[in-house]
């Protein structure tokens, strides 16, 4: 498996560019918000730890999932220079799921496609409630914080190009 017993959120921070100068929009789902709450607190804190100023951290919610697209869609039209979109996402008794997962990544590439700020990918598909656990501050780290290194170097890439 491809995350099992391991912890995928640390970071060497001598190979992160310095976030102080870089504006972030963080747009977080309220469905699962245990989940989504631990991934915002992870990628808030890595931001931070990174040089961000809380100043420059944008927060909005959206209802689920499937609405980080439009929201996303709306911060990408602020003044920020990445956007991290979180969502939490865990399987039913029916192929809700499949849609509304498959729907929310094809939303997200598209931003990424059609427009200039980078849109961070941080929604958990998971099969149960303890995978989403053990990848929001759990035993397999934080993807919040993978998120916000992400969107640290995808805002150095689109400045410097
Ligand atoms: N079941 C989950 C949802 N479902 C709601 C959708 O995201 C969306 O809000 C609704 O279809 C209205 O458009 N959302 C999650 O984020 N996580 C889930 O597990
Ligand atoms: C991802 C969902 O929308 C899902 O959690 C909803 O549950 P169900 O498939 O049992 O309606």
């Amino acid at each position: 498996m491809a995350t099992a017993n391991k912890n995928l959120s640390d970071y060497d921070k001598a190979s992160i560019p310095n976030a102080s100068n870089y504006r972030f929009g963080i747009v977080v789902s309220e469905w699962n918000d245990t989940i989504t709450e631990g991934l915002y607190e992870g990628a808030y804190n890595a931001l931070i730890d990174n040089g961000a100023l809380p100043a420059n951290i944008i927060r909005w919610n959206v209802p689920g999932s499937f609405e980080l697209i439009y929201g996303c869609k709306k911060m990408q039209e602020q003044m920020v220079n990445a956007v991290i979109a979180i969502g939490s996402v865990i399987q039913g008794e029916t192929k809700h799921f499949d849609f509304v997962c498959e729907g929310v990544t094809q939303g997200i590439k598209d931003l990424n496609v059609m427009r200039e700020t980078p849109v961070i990918f941080c929604v958990l598909t998971d099969n149960n409630i303890q995978q989403s656990i053990d990848r929001s501050g759990g035993k397999h780290g934080n993807k919040g914080t993978e998120a916000a290194i992400a969107a640290i170097k995808m805002a150095e890439l689109r400045e410097n190009n």
